[in-house]
Formats: C-alpha cells, structure tokens, sequence
C-alpha cells in the first residue's frame, strides 16, 4: 500500500472527530470517501496532511510511519494535498501561486508548469491575474495546479466540486482522472456523491467517525443503502 491509515482516532478538544477511521490507497488509485455534513472527511484528510494531530492509530506512507512527522515533511516525501476553500494566495499572480507549490522541491519546475498549464489551459491564459480575482472554479483548479506543482506521489483533495456549476464539476472530476491517468494516485473526498463513485475505483463511507463500509465504487453505486442515503435515488425515488 501506498498509503495505510490504521484505526485512527482524532479530537477537538473533548469531542472525538475520528473513531477508529481505517483507509487503504494503493499505488496508482483514486479513493474516495464520501459522507454526509461533519462526518469526518476533511479531519481524515487534514490528518494525513499533519495538520492535526492523532490521539491514536498511525498513518503509513511508503511502508514508513509518518504519524509524528510534521506537515512540511509530509509534503516533501510526496503527500500534496489541495485545501477545501481553495485556499489560495489571493494577492498573488496565478504564476506566482504556482510557483509557491514548487517552493519545497528541487530541481527545474518548467516542465511541471507545462504540465500544469496542459491540464488547465484557463491557468495559462490567466497566468498574471491575481488569484483572489479568479472565479470559483478558477481558484479550485489553481489550487489542484499548485499541489500539483509539489509533485506529489499522493493528491489529497478536498471537496474539488464544492461550489461549482454542474458543467465545472464533470470539467474538474475528468481532470483528476486526467491527473490520475497520467501516473498521480489521489485520495478525494467528496460530498457530490454521485460523482466521487463515478471517478473513483474504491470508496469508503463514512458516518460520525467511523467508516461504514467500504468496497470497489462502482458496487456502492448500486448499493441500495447508499443510494438512498447519498445519491437521493433510493427506494421509492424516481428511477429507483
Ligand atoms: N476546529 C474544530 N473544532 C471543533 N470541532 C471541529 C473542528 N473541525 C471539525 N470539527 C468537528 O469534527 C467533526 C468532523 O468534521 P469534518 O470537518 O472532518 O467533517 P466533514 O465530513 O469534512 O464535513 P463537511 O462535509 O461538512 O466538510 C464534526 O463534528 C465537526 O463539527
């Protein structure tokens, strides 16, 4: 496995976030995990990332435990992760944001840039608008372009849809396949449900902190229990 993390536990404060999460991205998937409003997804994600800490459990990358190595480490052995928000410098150019994902890397970034602009001609074309004047759906792919630039073995994404219009979504889901296809494993998660299970080979479910179930995407699709629960085509919806 890529990326193991086993039976994980997570707190703010006194409240557990995390209860026992476990989530295996092998070499070369797409994951997802899917879930309802505070079950645990972004946690899982910023998790992994370092930017909260584990009360138990361990998080495993490359065969190493990295459960105590900080955030900045964690980017540098190969864990990109692109931020529910965008969060994007919105101050600076989208060519400066770019190059701040490669800030913690060596070597040339320029074919990387390349590959970027490839895969988001709108970047190119924007390459000198500031970032916080791009649209939604322009910050959501700076923001997957600048983890990108990192070169990470692994991309963690957070919610890559949230907020876009339908036409934005199917356009950013076939650029994480793209992202994928061309050698990148990633791990998403996502509200969108429908979509997510489309994208991705495997998916976990979860629900306040515990994964529920887990199996290949395309069998959750035609899973009566989720249906009903995440994709609103359940028993007694139209086409059910
Ligand atoms: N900074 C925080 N302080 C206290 N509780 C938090 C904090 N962040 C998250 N939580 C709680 O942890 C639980 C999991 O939240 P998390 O954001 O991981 O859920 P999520 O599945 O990503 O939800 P959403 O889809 O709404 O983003 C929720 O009960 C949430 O209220």
């Amino acid at each position: 496995m890529l990326l193991e993390i086993r039976d994980i536990h997570v707190h703010y404060g006194n409240i557990a976030a995390l209860k026992g999460v476990t989530v295996e991205v092998g070499e070369g998937e797409i994951v997802t995990l899917i879930g309802a409003n505070g079950a645990g997804k972004t946690t899982t994600l910023k998790t992994i990332s370092g930017l909260r800490p584990l009360t138990s459990g361990s998080i495993w990358f490359e065969g190493r435990d990295i459960s105590r190595m900080p955030g900045h480490k964690r980017l540098m052995a190969g864990i990109g992760q692109a931020p529910e928000g965008r969060g994007i410098f919105p101050g600076m150019s989208v060519l400066e944001n770019l190059y701040m994902g490669a800030y913690a890397r060596k070597g040339s970034v320029d074919k990387d840039l390349q590959e970027v602009f490839e895969l988001f001609p709108r970047l190119a074309e924007r390459r000198n608008q500031p970032g916080g004047t791009m649209s939604g759906g322009e910050q959501q792919m700076l923001a997957i372009g600048r983890a990108l630039m990192a070169r990470p073995r692994v991309l963690l994404l957070d919610e890559p849809s949230m907020g876009l219009a339908p036409m934005l979504i199917q356009q950013i889901f076939t650029i994480i396949e793209e992202i994928n296809r061309r050698g990148t494993t990633v791990l998403v998660v996502e509200q969108n449900a429908q979509q997510a299970l489309q994208l991705a080979h495997r998916a976990y479910v979860l629900e306040t902190g515990r994964v529920v179930k887990s199996a290949p995407a395309r069998e959750l699709l035609d899973d009566p229990e989720v249906r009903a629960a995440y994709l609103g085509t359940g028993a007694g919806a139209p086409g059910a």
